[in-house]
């Protein structure tokens, strides 16, 4: 018998149509039949009108209630769990008003705007006895699953470089002018928290979180950013992260490691956009190398190459069931967890998640980029 959850959306921008549509394709085009989903309310912060156009464009089955406000939709009691997929300038106090009126959330990426944040949502959650996890959705890809167990089992030796590039060349004024939520600081923006946060992903699920917990130890942290010249929000940043445990050693390796996270709005990861630049992913170990394919949020194959002499290049495609974005595997992860009674995703505990909004506050302070007091605010309630 499937375990069924019944999701309460929080907003009704793009993202949020993205998950429904995955929310509502059917487990078992994904060999998922131990768990299903229900949407059961959609809440909009603008209008009633808007949560019932995005019931009815999606054709959400009913009964699912439409709300014109997000302090409706925490109240509904036929809701399990909130995914909220507002703009992250606002993802402090919408977790913290769901939290509080006693739900389980899911909440989009980045988990908010500084570390200080995280820890309070975390720690909040903690004490409610609440499911809480940040959608880094490719972490939950069966092609993640599988990288990290190649690591873990020694396919490629010890890891002790990952390269990886999360950039797409936009015309940035063109595209996203100053008030889109990806330049506007109002809201947030900049390529570090939106795109970077995957650049940080893959170097974190290689380098840290195929470690035994108890090995897993915070990187040091140089960086570079430059920033938009209509909003100063980052439109290029680069990381270079050292890691001081690496998978343990038998022979004269070092005992740490190196990522490299880059994200840009100016020059592209792929700019012909048909693969031609190769691998945005690099993983590098000492008897060969992992290479990853595709936008880094959403990677269709990995080549795994091993050093000369150890065996033969193999390539693997890693398809989309459904015709899905890939967003179910996460949603997924979350109805296991709420079965199981546990408060964490195994996939991304609350402590690395803090750990990367601590690189990322790190690299913000290096590079100079400041948001506005009231989304840096640890205060709760806080209307701005
Ligand atoms: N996992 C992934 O692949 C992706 C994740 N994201 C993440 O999802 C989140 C939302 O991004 P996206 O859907 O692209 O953003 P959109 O701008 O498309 O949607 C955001 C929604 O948030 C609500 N909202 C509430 N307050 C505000 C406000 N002050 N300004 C703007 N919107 C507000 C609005 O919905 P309403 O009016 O209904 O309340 C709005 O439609 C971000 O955290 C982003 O990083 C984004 C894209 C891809
Ligand atoms: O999370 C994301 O992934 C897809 C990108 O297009 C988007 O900007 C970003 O928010």
């Amino acid at each position: 018998m499937a375990y069924t959850v019944r999701w309460g959306i929080m907003a009704t921008g793009w993202i949020a149509d993205m998950f429904v549509r995955d929310l509502l394709k059917d487990p078992r085009g994904r060999d998922a039949s131990d768990v299903a989903h229900q949407v059961v309310a959609v809440a909009s912060s603008s209008a009633k009108s808007k949560a019932d156009q995005f019931i009815s464009s999606l054709g959400i089955p009913a009964p699912c209630a439409a709300y014109g406000s997000y302090e409706e939709l925490v109240a509904d009691t036929n809701v399990d769990v909130i995914y909220v997929a507002t703009p992250h300038s606002h993802h402090f106090q919408n977790v913290m008003l769901a939290l509080g009126a006693g739900k389980n959330v899911l909440c989009e990426k980045a988990f908010t705007v500084n570390a200080a944040q995280t820890k309070i949502l975390c720690e909040t959650a903690r004490k409610k006895n609440l499911f809480l996890m940040e959608a880094v959705w490719t972490r939950y890809f069966p092609l993640s699953v599988q990288v990290r167990e190649l690591i873990q089992t020694g396919e490629i030796g010890q890891v002790l470089r990952v390269i990886a590039d999360t950039s797409f060349s936009d015309d940035v004024e063109e595209r996203w002018g100053t008030k889109h939520r990806m330049v506007n600081l109002d809201l947030a923006g900049g390529c570090l928290l939106d795109l970077g946060i995957y650049s940080l992903t893959w170097v974190f699920q290689t380098l840290y979180h195929t470690l035994p917990r108890n090995q897993r130890k915070p990187p040091t942290v140089t960086s570079q950013m430059t920033q938009y010249h209509l909003t100063g929000a980052d439109e290029s940043t680069t990381v270079l992260l050292k890691f001081p445990t690496s998978a343990p050693s038998n022979g004269p390796l070092p005992q740490e490691s190196h990522g490299v996270a880059m994200t840009s709005m100016r020059v592209a990861g792929d700019p012909d956009e048909k693969g031609t630049s190769g691998a945005n992913i690099r993983i590098e170990g000492a008897k060969g190398e992992i290479q990853v394919f595709g936008n880094p949020f959403r990677p269709v194959r990995y080549r795994v190459i091993p050093k000369k002499g150890l065996g033969e290049v193999r390539d693997v495609e890693c398809p989309f069931p459904s015709q899905g974005h890939g967003m179910f595997w996460e949603a997924d992860e979350v109805a296991r967890c709420l079965r199981d009674g546990k408060l964490e995703s195994e996939g991304l505990p609350w402590e690395e998640s803090i750990v990367i909004m601590e690189v990322m506050d790190e690299v913000r302070k290096q590079g100079g980029l400041k948001y506005p007091q009231s989304i840096e605010s640890t205060e709760y309630p806080l209307h701005f």
